[in-house]
């Protein structure tokens, strides 16, 4: 017997995935994904716990316990992994967000209830979960997946493929309209796909901080490879730390080939199963419909392992993935629901504005009146178009509503006038002590031979210290993409020996990315080195300044007690560190927070002046003798 994957022997066993992980656990088998392999051995030894197991439950179904009490009473049809298979109808698949326990048992199968993550879970018996109280537990919800890819390797015929085969056709005369998101049914239970370019779910939505895509799907077309724009979608999905499969599609065509396509794979650190990696890889044919069914398969076990959940019960919170005004309608929000749920009637706060739903429709474009988690909806209410990315939250009135919008101006305004008087202090510079830092480049080379070389020099740079972390490496010039994905993961854009466009270095501007170009490699090496040395945490040392005797205490009805001296050496600073010593002894240490020459407030004293020095400190005393020093960055090699 070859080796076998685990979720086919779960399906083959009658068993539910996680009951199977559960076994591997306990066995201290290592696996990645449902997807890895699994030898005979194990095979064997787990057939013989189930067998075992199955043999308990029928010895304790003669006694039946408080534990079986989810057990049918009639033996039902063994439905808990059903194959794959496109006729299988939508309607009877329970959708994977309803998941309480209600799926039938069958002999040996856990109940289709949510299931701890894999990595957290012990080894608790299927019949315990069954009686654990379901209440309690927070829903799964349906997984959200973006396609992305290259120009024309499939992505718009795959998702209209599975839109044709997976939606519900629309009544006659009903408007479809695009809402940039669409939920199939499929024997798994639902899948949200959403349809605008992955680009932007993973840039422009990422960029304001939102995730959106729980799943991303890589298309690779059978007859053309890895592309550059295949290695882009990679490194977003990787940037966005979600998990990928990879279709390979078009392969109903003659000169399709798979195996160079896994092989080429493995160039981008993506190893596929068969050769012993992680990565799923899925052939399809968006035209003749092959593999589809296997793909959304995965795409629902990929989603079981990642364990996703959200309360339906919980606060309202969502994404706006794309708006636009309609002339009659007025302006028309598409929000992925991503907690809670959104009733019509609700009020809405989306970055500076709110407004009250007026209508909601689903991706079908039929009327609803409220969503759930992973419910892609398009709403009617607000006064403005939001944009991509966007958090949505919502408000119990109008008044509400408007509060929080007023605290997000002042907000907004405090944090652009912040940064205009904004002074660093040394917390500020520092940042926390002993972290290792990580630089974020984008690396943009003529030919694969450079690229290789630099990222050879860039592997030998790392330390202890400081991470190199090279998002994307690709030949060729930067792409806007590039400065996107850059500008998500504040990253700086590397380019040798290619030249950027206008329009790109105009986007970097906007969006404050470094971009830096390049002709002599020992150049670009250089400005790694500066982009380290900034990210070394700056070593700072005190450095005397000079020394004051005092020579009377002037009373100050607002600044307190002010110290009259004279500068006796050197010269003294505003904001210089004090120290005060009285006789032997440090009476104070502090800050000089006022210097005056006569009625003037100054800089700076210099020796043989006498001045006004404010420590913010009262019991200065005559005689004391003041020394200022101050903090300097200390230049390292
Ligand atoms: N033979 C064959 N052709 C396909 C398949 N999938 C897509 N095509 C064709 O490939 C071309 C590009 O497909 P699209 O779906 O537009 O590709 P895309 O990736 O969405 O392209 P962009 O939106 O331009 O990035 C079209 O002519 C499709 O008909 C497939 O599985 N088999």
């Amino acid at each position: 017997m070859s080796k076998i994957r685990i979720y086919s022997l779960a399906k083959d066993l009658g068993v539910d995935n996680h009951k199977l992980l559960e076994i591997l656990d306990s066995l201290g088998v290592s696996y990645k994904s449902v997807s890895s392999t699994l030898d005979e051995d194990t095979v064997e030894t787990i057939k013989e716990i189930l067998a075992g197991e199955a043999e308990a439950g029928t010895a304790s179904a003669a006694a039946p316990d408080a534990t079986d009490v989810q057990a049918p009473a009639q033996p039902a049809p063994a439905t808990a992994a059903p194959a794959p298979s496109a006729a299988s109808t939508p309607s009877a698949a329970p959708a994977q967000s309803a998941a309480p326990a209600t799926a039938t048992l069958t002999q040996n199968a856990a109940p289709a209830a949510p299931h701890p993550a894999p990595s957290a879970a012990p080894a608790v018996a299927t019949q315990e979960v069954a009686s654990l109280p379901t209440t309690v537990e927070i829903p799964h919800r349906a997984p959200v997946v973006t396609i992305m890819g290259h120009v024309d390797h499939g992505k718009t015929s795959l998702l209209d493929y599975i839109r044709k085969t997976k939606v519900a056709a629309k009544e006659a005369g009903g408007i479809t309209q695009h809402v940039g998101a669409f939920e199939a049914k499929t024997s798994k239970g639902r899948i949200v796909f959403i349809d605008t370019p992955g680009h932007e779910a993973f840039t422009t939505i990422r960029a304001r901080g939102a995730n959106v895509a729980d799943i991303a799907i890589i298309v690779v077309a059978a007859d053309d490879s890895i592309m550059p724009q295949t290695r882009e979608a990679v490194a977003h999905a990787q940037a966005a730390k979600v998990p990928l499969i990879v279709a390979v599609n078009k392969i109903d065509l003659p000169q399709a080939d798979v195996e160079r396509v896994k092989t080429d794979l493995t160039t981008l650190n993506l190893v596929p199963e068969e050769y012993g990696g992680d990565t799923v890889v899925v052939p399809v044919s968006a035209k003749t419909g092959e593999g589809v069914e296997d793909l959304l398969e995965y795409i629902s076990l990929t989603a079981e392992l990642e364990d996703l959940r959200a309360d339906p019960k919980g606060e309202f919170s969502g994404v706006v993935i794309e708006s636009r005004v309609d002339k009659q309608a007025g302006v028309l929000a598409t929000v992925m629901v991503q907690q809670g749920t959104v009733h019509v009637g609700d009020f809405l706060v989306v970055g500076e504005n709110y407004g009250k739903i007026k209508a909601m429709t689903d991706s079908n474009g039929e009327r609803i009146k409220s969503a759930g988690p992973s419910t892609p909806v398009q709403v009617l209410g607000f006064s403005d178009a939001p944009s991509s990315g966007d958090t949505v939250k919502s408000a119990k009135n109008e008044h509400a509503a408007r509060e929080v919008v007023a605290g997000r101006v002042d907000q907004r305004r405090d944090a652009e006038d912040a940064r205009v008087r904004r002074k660093l202090s040394l917390d500020d510079i520092m940042g926390p002590l002993g972290e290792v830092r990580e630089v974020n480049l984008v690396l943009r080379a003529d030919t694969q031979g450079s690229v290789e070389a630099i990222q050879g020099i860039l592997a030998k740079k790392q330390s202890d210290d400081v991470k190199l972390n090279v998002m994307l490496a690709g030949i060729g010039a930067p792409t806007e993409g590039d400065v996107l994905l850059a500008s998500t993961a504040e990253a700086t854009i590397l380019c040798f020996s290619v030249t950027p466009s206008g329009s790109v270095k105009k986007v970097a501007d906007q969006k404050a990315v470094e971009l830096k170009s390049f002709r002599i490699i020992y150049e670009l090496i250089d400005e790694v080195d500066r982009l380290i040395k900034g990210n070394l945490e700056p070593v700072f040392e005190e450095r005397y300044l000079g020394r004051a005797e005092v020579r009377m205490v002037i009373r100050h009805p607002k600044n307190g007690n002010i110290a009259g001296s004279y500068i006796t050496d050197g010269s003294f600073k505003r904001n210089a560190k004090a120290k005060v010593t009285r006789g032997r002894t440090v009476v104070y240490e502090g800050t000089v927070v006022g210097l005056k020459r006569f009625k003037d407030d100054v800089r700076e004293v210099q020796q043989g002046y006498e001045c006004g020095i404010n420590l913010d400190w009262n019991d200065v005393q005559e005689g004391d003798i003041i020394e200022a020093s101050e903090m300097v960055e200390v230049q390292q090699a």
